[in-house]
């Protein structure tokens, strides 16, 4: 049955109608409005608070929008996801990353198997295996034990392991270094390499499908390079274990199965975090901990789950995106983490959203009736003051700032903390705001700068405000309030997906770009060409194979 166009729901008809209205709205006179913006526009959940006042809405807008939502059928969609259906068409599989991080005991039976019971036994294993790697009761080659991890995978066997170490910094074992090398490019193992000892190096090959060329480039060489150090063939299953959904390569690898960690194909690579791929947080942080970021993610899932979506929190900041993409024509989102320990939130946040919308067909194979998911991007605030936020502030496009705080530091150093959360609000009060001609005009006659002056500097210091931003607080940065966080855009880009229509869960873009690579790589590396390629593929070809040849 063909699928129903976005653009066709009556619900979007009314908010293409409501927003003529909407869009000569100035968020200054929304909030001089008799009532509370705040208490209107503002939701808990998860021990995250979501702001979302600042935005170009009214309580019509936010009606309409989950008026939107529940007509594209995210109440069906999300409770077939939560039920184990096979929503992932195109690979016929089911969704279930939100099972990875259910308590023990609520039996969920997919294709017969109790997912339930798997997901906790998986668990246990990960973190008794994280705990013997704590307490030096595993040991390496010579009786030493791990001080350093070394995470090979790249994509979702990367950034999701990778951001929450980070994010978790407070919360780790000093005593054991996590690195992580996703890049086919030598550089980044031969950085991490150089600066190992084999005896206490312990390398956790990461792969969903366990062919990914990188991962498997990288993983040979770390192999080569243990072997190289002194270490046998018969001691690489102290020093490498693996996680995959494919127990027949890593055996073939040559990692002991007892050493492998499984996780199943109903969780995609960048919804893996939650499953054995985030093994080197256990290690990090300890199964206890790891235990707190899983159970947060659940909170928030039992949030999305049973809240009408008018109070729904990732419901709410999909809708606000759909408002902004489709009907202010905003192109990209910006992410504004005020937190360092969450310096790649917005890395990984990108592979999240624009892997899983960055479509133009729908489920159905039809093209897509309006614009699907924006350009992801940002940097930890106040860096991101001082390089890209003028274009923010000033510049022609309309780009809506996710904000994202703790209210509380982690560490001890007086003023920084009340420094950060003054410049995070002051810059969300400056979008709204802005700063009209009269005002900076005022301004400068009480500097006293001569008229003319005024006049020639009263448009580049004006600032036209009216730019959105949504904030995101949370007590602290921990592992249960950074598990909600994530949970959080998970789940709003799944309800982006339903109500644009596409499948969240799929990623056939990346196919084209690995297949030619793998012919290119041989062309590169010597090998006669026999097939031919475009002017400029060829001469750069030709560039590289003669570089190479004198290396
Ligand atoms: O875990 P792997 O099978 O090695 O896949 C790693 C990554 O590579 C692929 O190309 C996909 O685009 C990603 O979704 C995936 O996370």
């Amino acid at each position: 049955m063909p699928q129903q166009a976005t653009t066709g729901l009556p619900a979007y008809q009314a908010l293409a109608d409501h927003h003529l209205q909407a869009r000569t709205w100035q968020m200054r006179d929304l909030f001089s409005a008799p009532g509370n913006r705040f208490a209107a526009f503002s939701v808990e959940a998860a021990g995250l608070l979501l702001d979302y006042s600042k935005n170009r809405i009214d309580a019509t807008t936010m009606r309409l929008l989950a008026q939107l939502l529940r007509e594209a059928g995210v109440e069906a969609r999300r409770d077939a996801m939560f039920g184990g259906q096979r929503i992932n068409d195109t690979e016929q599989r089911a969704v279930l990353h939100t099972a990875l991080r259910a308590p023990r005991g609520r039996p969920l039976v997919v294709d017969g198997q109790d997912v339930n019971a798997e997901v906790h036994a998986v668990l246990d294993r990960v973190c008794a295996f994280a705990g013997r790697v704590r307490s030096g009761n595993w040991t390496g080659r010579s009786g030493k034990p791990v001080t350093d991890i070394v995470n090979i995978g790249i994509g979702g066997s990367d950034l999701g392991p990778e951001m929450v170490c980070k994010a978790l910094r407070g919360f780790a074992d000093p005593r054991l270094r996590l690195h992580f090398v996703a890049n086919v490019d030598g550089h980044d193992l031969d950085a991490v390499l150089s600066r190992l000892q084999a005896d206490s190096t312990l390398f956790v090959i990461a792969s969903k499908t366990f062919t990914t060329r990188e991962t498997m480039m990288n993983a040979q060489s770390a192999r080569a390079w243990f072997l190289r150090q002194g270490g046998r063939e018969d001691e690489l299953a102290r020093h490498f274990v693996a996680v995959s959904t494919n127990s027949a390569a890593v055996r073939a690898f040559g990692i002991d199965t007892d050493n492998m960690f499984p996780f199943w194909d109903w969780v995609g690579g960048r919804y893996s975090v939650w499953s054995a791929i985030g093994l080197p947080v256990a290690l990090a942080v300890g199964p206890e901990r790891f235990r707190e970021f899983l159970a947060g993610a659940h909170a928030m899932d039992e949030h999305f789950r049973s809240t009408p979506l008018e109070r729904n929190m990732p419901a709410i900041l999909a809708a606000l995106g759909i408002w902004y993409r489709n009907f202010f024509g905003s192109a990209s989102l910006s992410i504004a983490p005020y937190h360092q320990d969450l310096s790649q939130f917005a890395a990984y946040l990108q592979q999240l959203e624009m892997e899983s919308n960055g479509k133009r067909v729908r489920a159905d194979g039809s093209d897509v009736d309006l614009a699907t998911c924006p350009v992801v991007w940002g940097d930890v605030g106040t860096n991101g003051q001082h390089a890209y936020f003028q274009l923010l502030h000033q510049g022609t496009d309309l780009i809506p700032v996710d904000f994202i705080a703790a209210l509380r530091p982690s560490h001890a150093l007086p003023g920084h903390h009340e420094a950060l959360l003054a410049n995070c609000f002051a810059q969300a009060e400056a979008f709204m705001l802005g700063k009209t001609a009269e005002e900076v005009r005022e301004e400068m006659r009480a500097q006293n700068l001569p008229e003319d002056r005024i006049a020639a500097l009263l448009p580049h210091r004006t600032f036209p405000g009216n730019r959105p931003s949504n904030m995101i607080l949370m007590d602290a940065l921990t592992p249960a309030s950074l598990g909600a966080l994530i949970a959080l855009y998970e789940h709003k880009v799944f309800v982006q997906g339903v109500a644009w229509g596409v499948n969240s869960f799929d990623q056939w873009g990346v196919e084209l770009g690995k297949v030619l690579a793998s012919t290119l790589e041989r062309e590169i590396g010597g090998e006669p060409r026999p097939q031919a390629h475009d002017a400029s593929t060829s001469a750069l070809i030709e560039r590289a194979r003669q570089a190479l040849r004198t290396t």
